[in-house]
């Protein structure tokens, strides 16, 4: 006999993941919306009257996240002006087919959509990229540029705020990673339920202590239209150890999730520590948010332009392969086509050279996101 849902005379329908209440349907959707709610309310996540772009890929987080936002946004009068932001990486097979979904979101919704490139931002699709580079660095290449063709399109959109659909699940396996790696300046900002307030275009997490499974549970039970095939290339992702270590840790305690997010809140980061962060400036190229002179996406983008794909990639001794192959920093670079470039990659590798190893690697990920070691992770 099944049972009686927890909050009404309804029968259960199913265990919540997070709590292992059982609920009936309907009480599982405003449970999730409430929840979605507070969050957004208690962190003060936006103002009445901005425009508020919806990072949309077609995935169940940001279809959830569209659907929540269109419904939250009417029901609790937030007055946001929103449209479905979506970024086109060129993936034959997974985003072309992902991009549909969105469309037919913009007419579910009724809200507009903007779509950008990465053919038309940069001059290069991933599907290129992937066949001059491979696939070992590929998610680094895909996370930079995607950052930026956010913040692009955000601008050109006159938006106030990105909205990211990064669950606790997320953060739960960027707090490990940043852990297991060691990098304690990112462990303090990973947690962070807004990054980039110091510049135009902040980027929220109203899903930050969503579970993914509920999000999966919602968008399969109120039969919302999502892409549910992985990236093509996400097999070759290091994230993976990571996220299957979060997954058993789950399946064994079911609020691991919040305890590793709660516990991450409430450690403090010494003052050391927090100064290895770059202080954010613009970059002196394209003028986006940089952590250096030029801006992750600029390096990466010399480097496929002058035929040294892995400059930049990755830590220090990345672009020291490429000299080495190349016979040595700026007279490598100027061989490869350009005397400008050889002196910026010059700059940058001793820039590399000089840091001591931990400030290095904050340098190297500051502008970049998770996407040293994955595409699009907070
Ligand atoms: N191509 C894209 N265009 C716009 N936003 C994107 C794109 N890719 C990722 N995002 C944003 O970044 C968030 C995290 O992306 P990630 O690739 O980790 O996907 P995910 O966890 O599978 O999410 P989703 O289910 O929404 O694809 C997404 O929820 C979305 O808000």
């Amino acid at each position: 006999m099944s049972k009686q849902c927890a909050r009404c005379p309804q029968k259960a329908a199913l265990r919540r993941p997070k709590t292992s209440e059982q609920l009936c349907k309907s009480c599982f959707f405003r449970c999730l919306e409430d929840e979605v709610h507070q969050t957004i309310s208690s962190s003060n996540l936006f103002k009445p009257g901005e425009r508020v772009a919806v990072a949309a890929s077609g995935g169940k987080d940001s279809t959830v996240l569209a659907h929540l936002m269109t419904l939250l946004n009417e029901r609790h009068n937030y007055g946001l002006d929103l449209f479905l932001l979506s970024i086109d990486e060129g993936i034959a097979g997974y985003r072309d087919d992902s991009l549909e979904t969105v469309k037919r979101n913009e007419q579910t919704y009724g809200i507009p959509l903007k779509v950008l490139s990465y053919r038309e931002l940069y001059g290069w699709s991933m599907d290129e990229i992937v066949a001059q580079i491979g696939t070992k660095n590929n998610c680094t290449f895909c996370g930079v540029f995607r950052r930026q063709a956010l913040d692009r399109g955000g601008v050109l959109e006159r938006a106030n705020k990105i909205a990211t659909g990064h669950n606790a699940d997320d953060i739960a396996e960027t707090i490990l990673l940043n852990m297991i790696r060691g990098d304690v300046p990112r462990l303090s900002r990973c947690i962070n339920i807004v990054t980039g307030g110091e510049g135009p275009l902040p980027r929220v997490k109203p899903f930050k202590y969503t579970y993914e499974k509920e999000i999966v549970m919602y968008a399969y039970f109120k039969k919302l239209d999502y892409f549910s095939t992985e990236c093509v290339y996400a097999p070759f992702a290091a994230r993976g150890f990571a996220r299957d270590f979060v997954k058993d840790l789950e399946a064994a305690r079911p609020s691991a999730i919040m305890d590793l997010i709660h516990s991450a809140e409430s450690w403090t980061i010494s003052q050391g520590a927090q100064d290895q962060m770059p202080s954010p400036q613009s970059c002196q190229r394209c003028g986006f948010l940089s952590s250096q002179a030029l801006c992750k996406a600029c390096i990466l983008l010399e480097g496929l332009n002058s035929g040294l794909p892995t400059l930049g990639v990755g830590r220090k001794n990345q672009g020291n392969k490429d000299r080495g192959k190349r016979g040595g920093g700026a007279a490598a670079a100027a061989a490869a086509g350009g005397q400008q470039l050889g002196g910026l990659i010059q700059l940058k590798l001793e820039e590399e050279e000089a840091a001591p190893p931990a400030a290095a690697a904050a340098a190297a990920a500051a502008d970049v996101g998770d996407s040293a070691v994955c595409a699009t992770k907070p």
